[in-house]
């Protein structure tokens, strides 16, 4: 356990006063924008959400409602398995691919209740040493709601990055037709049991993923965000929803236009609850940069040319300072920090 007494803020930066985007702080409602993708205006609301919530939820997405029915039972069975299959796949101190906590939790000062599984790439050699006889219906469903993720990844991102002007052509990694066929991606499915003590135990500590986009489908509520003057905002599940939040990586390539979303998962004492988050990632090792488009006299160049490998190696020992520890200007003036009721102690 290291050393828990360091207090780190989480720096989110928040994107008061984008005047070149007209920006205001997330609205006056208390909940996360819940957005229709067949709207007319979804591309505006989506990018606006981004810039001020960095999360939202989608309905009418397009994403089958029986690929979500499949894959809330294929979590359902995989997590039903016994332990000892389990640790046939029990990840290692070095790879976090695998089933097992993420180091996140291993230094949260609060108990860590659940269990999770990683599939990093393509699951299949996972799965196929978790059902050896009849992996084949739950390789060919994980790869089919991957591919369906990638597609919807894909759409929100030319949608939100249109809004600023941004073609295929600004984004190198993206492929001569915009497809994204390089990227990389990562399923995480977690398991949280009733909880005696929920205060004193967290499902999932307070952190922001280093995707591009993260798409997670939850059916019971767990998931709360952090909001600038609200505090923990619980993301209600609306059915058949897709919550979409901005990650690191899509922070640093929007040259912090767009929020990461920063959040946790809380368990309780009533219901068990499990979610499945899938993470659209740059390729691995391809050189990202914040989008000159993006980099303005009023928002100067605010991160470096990174790699999603090297990122990823930085976050499992900074976590929440990570961001902050390659910021190379601070966020336009007007921009702050989530002011002190989110201090929350990690490391
Ligand atoms: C593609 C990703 C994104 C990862 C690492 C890798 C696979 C597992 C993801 C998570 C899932 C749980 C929280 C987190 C913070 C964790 O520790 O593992 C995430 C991390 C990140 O977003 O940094
Ligand atoms: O379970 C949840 O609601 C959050 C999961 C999550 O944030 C993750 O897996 O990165
Ligand atoms: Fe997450």
């Amino acid at each position: 356990m290291s050393d828990v007494s360091k207090i780190h803020s989480l720096n989110i930066p928040t994107n008061k006063n984008l005047d070149s985007f007209q920006q205001q702080l997330p609205d006056a409602s208390d909940t996360v924008p819940v957005i229709d993708l067949s709207h007319p205006d979804a591309p505006k609301l989506m990018n606006n959400a981004f810039q001020t919530w960095g999360v939202f939820q989608l309905v009418n997405h397009g994403i089958p409602v029986s690929l979500l029915n499949s894959i809330q039972s294929f979590i359902q069975d995989l997590f039903d398995l016994p332990t000892s299959q389990k640790l046939k796949i029990v990840r290692s101190r070095e790879s976090i691919a695998g089933f097992g906590l993420v180091p996140l939790s291993q230094v949260y000062p609060k108990r860590p209740w659940g269990e999770g599984f990683t599939l990093i790439g393509n699951p299949v050699d996972h799965l196929q040493k978790l059902w050896p006889e009849d992996c084949k219906k739950y390789c060919d469903l994980a790869e089919e709601y991957l591919k369906e993720m990638k597609n919807l990844c894909g759409k929100v991102m030319w949608l939100t990055l249109g809004e600023l002007g941004i073609t295929p052509e600004d984004i190198n990694w993206a492929g001569s037709d915009g497809e994204f066929k390089t990227s990389n991606q990562a399923l995480r499915m977690n398991s949280y049991p009733v909880c005696p003590e929920p205060d004193e135990s967290i499902g999932l500590p307070p952190h922001s993923d280093s995707s591009v986009l993260t798409v997670l489908y939850q059916t019971t509520k767990g998931l709360q965000v952090l909001i600038e003057g609200k505090g923990w905002v619980t993301v209600e599940p609306v059915k058949d929803a897709l919550v979409v939040q901005v990650g690191d990586m899509l922070h640093i390539l929007t040259n912090g236009l767009y929020s990461p979303s920063v959040h946790q998962a809380v368990v309780n004492q009533t219901h068990d609850r499990m979610s499945t988050a899938f993470f659209f990632g740059t390729p691995k090792n391809t050189e990202v940069s914040p989008l000159k488009k993006l980099v303005t006299p009023t928002r100067p160049l605010m991160y470096p040319t990174v790699t999603w490998a090297d990122y990823l190696s930085k976050k499992y020992e900074l976590f929440e300072e990570t961001l902050p520890s390659i910021r190379l200007s601070a966020p336009p003036p007007g921009l702050s920090n989530v002011n002190d009721q989110n201090q929350v102690k990690v490391g």
